[in-house]
């Protein structure tokens, strides 16, 4: 980055979420993160470059280590000058979704990170001017919880995922309640992920987002989004899937264009990475817990079909989706387990504060906080290093539960053979491709608390009134009629 010469017009709004604002500069493939907070809650730039620090050291410690060096982009601190900062909050202030202007973009510290732009991720595979396509997924919890602590009888049976939506459309968050559940796409089987695909691109929320050239094309801002538009996305892929232009257009043409972006996002998950230390973890004899989701309608279906529960996942152990969940599960004890040992914490803090430091809750996050991660015992001995291990461990799955991943496909030349890296086909065009993951701020050891008592409230509401109304419904359905088949169309 060369400092005197930043220039704001180069750079433009690129999105948002909760904690950190993305700029991406008009040509060259980087973006610019910077951090948000709540007015007057702003801290020193110190405070800002150690917490930007910590990131990065996070992500290169930590997360490369689970996830491969190949999926996982670091970045690095950059120092701006004041001036840019300022002059390039105003320009993009407009662009910012109004859901999202409850914190403001840092412009005190002149501290950001400076990371690759992946959604136009030029790497040793894509020719230099070729159209990009990239489609943004937040998977969200990919499995139902294991630990023997939880005693809402509700979360063994329907994910994390489902349970909340219904508490996000009784808050106004969300309009409507998604099909997607996180098992379907998390199953590695590949009905099931079509089938959540599709219903990502149904109903996209803040799960699904698909940028062409670097630009946003599909995916919502907010509640106040328009619905999706299927032809207007169709009309957008076309040339990416049908080059040739084989295909009128209409609605044929637009499931045809849909079918193949959902079977190139699945092969694309489904693909390998050989870097990295794959297998770090060891949690035992594959995923645990329950295989399906009650709550999915893909399971709901197979079971009112009378069919059997499909196959457990059949995730290869090199992809980015089967690492992802293996991170998730470090959370073995469920927030329900976690939460007395955290209060031991807290209570050893409480009586020696200097010794926060040494126990790295706020980092530094070397390879010493990577080490003691991979202790995965659940034999509680009753000390604070027991209890410590359980609540960082907690901190890096719900990380895991919150990331982005990041898939970009450019078109390649039928007759690239010479090349031999990996490719996808499709019926009418090939891909070269790369997955990423972003978004792997360490959740703060402070957050704890509050995710106790939001899984509290998110089971109570879903067993009081979506189950409770679910059965009533459900008993005078089958008392009409015993036919409740949900038609899955093949995608
Ligand atoms: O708790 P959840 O599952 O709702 O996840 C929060 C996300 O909501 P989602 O359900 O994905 O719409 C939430 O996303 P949105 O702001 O809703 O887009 C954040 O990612 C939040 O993380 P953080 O507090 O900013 O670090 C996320 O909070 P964490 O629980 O990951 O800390
Ligand atoms: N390296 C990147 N390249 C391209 N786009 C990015 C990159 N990093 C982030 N983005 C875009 O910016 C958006 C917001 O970034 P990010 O998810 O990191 O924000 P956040 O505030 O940390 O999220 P959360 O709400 O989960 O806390 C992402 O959804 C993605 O579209």
């Amino acid at each position: 980055m060369e400092e005197g010469k930043m220039d704001e017009n180069e750079w433009g709004y690129h999105g948002e979420g909760n904690k950190s604002l993305v700029v991406a500069h008009a040509q060259r493939c980087v973006v610019l993160r910077f951090l948000k907070f709540p007015p007057n809650r702003k801290k020193t730039s110190e405070e800002i470059f150690q917490h930007l620090q910590n990131i990065v050291d996070f992500g290169k410690n930590v997360m490369k280590e689970f996830l491969g060096e190949n999926y996982v982009h670091c970045g690095e601190v950059v120092q701006l000058p004041l001036e840019f900062v300022k002059q390039l909050c105003l320009k993009i202030q407009s662009e910012r979704p109004e859901s999202r202007c409850d914190k403001d973009l840092d412009t005190l510290s002149g501290y950001a990170m400076c990371l690759p732009n992946l959604t136009r991720l030029q790497t040793y595979c894509f020719a230099e001017h070729r159209p990009i396509l990239c489609v943004e997924i937040k998977p969200k919890c990919g499995f139902i919880p294991f630990s023997s602590d939880v005693t809402h009888e509700m979360k063994h049976k329907v994910c994390r995922y489902c349970m909340h939506q219904h508490l996000k459309v009784a808050t106004g968050k969300w309009k409507q309640i998604s099909k997607y559940c996180p098992l379907d796409l998390y199953s590695g089987n590949k009905q099931r992920m079509h089938f959540a695909l599709k219903s990502l691109l149904q109903e996209a929320q803040n799960n699904l987002k698909i940028f062409k050239n670097g630009e946003l094309i599909y995916g919502c801002k907010d509640a106040r989004s328009p619905v999706a538009d299927w032809s207007e996305l169709a009309h957008h892929l076309k040339p990416f899937f049908f080059p040739s232009n084989g295909l009128t257009s209409g609605p044929h043409c637009t499931r045809a264009v849909i079918r193949e972006l959902v079977h190139v996002i699945t092969r694309a998950l489904l693909s390998s990475s050989d870097k990295g230390r794959a297998g770090a973890l060891r949690l035992g004899p594959g995923p645990r817990g329950p295989r399906v989701c009650e709550a999915s309608p893909f399971s709901r279906s197979l079971h009112c079909q009378g069919k059997n529960t499909p196959e457990r996942s059949g995730l290869p152990k090199g992809c980015l989706l089967y690492k992802t969940l293996q991170v998730q599960m470090l959370d073995l004890l469920d927030i329900e387990g976690l939460y007395p040992l955290y209060n031991r914490v807290e209570q050893y803090l409480e009586e020696f504060p200097e010794e926060r430091k040494t126990l790295q809750i706020d980092g530094p996050y070397d390879e010493a906080f990577y080490q003691k991660l991979l202790d995965l015992s659940t034999e509680d001995d009753g000390t604070v290093a027991f209890a410590l291990t359980k609540v960082q461990q907690y901190r890096v799955a719900m990380t895991a539960k919150d990331c982005s991943i990041m898939i970009a496909l450019s078109p390649c030349l039928q007759d690239a053979s010479s090349d031999h890296r990996p490719v996808i086909p499709s019926s009418r065009s090939r891909f070269a491709f790369s997955v990423s993951v972003l978004d792997l701020d360490l959740k703060p050891y402070e957050s704890i608390p509050h995710q106790y008592k939001l899984d509290s409230k998110i089971v109570n509401y879903y067993s009081k009134t979506v189950h409770a109304k679910d059965n009533a419904m459900m008993s005078t359905r089958f008392k009409e009629s015993e036919d409740c088949t949900l038609v899955l169309h093949k995608v």
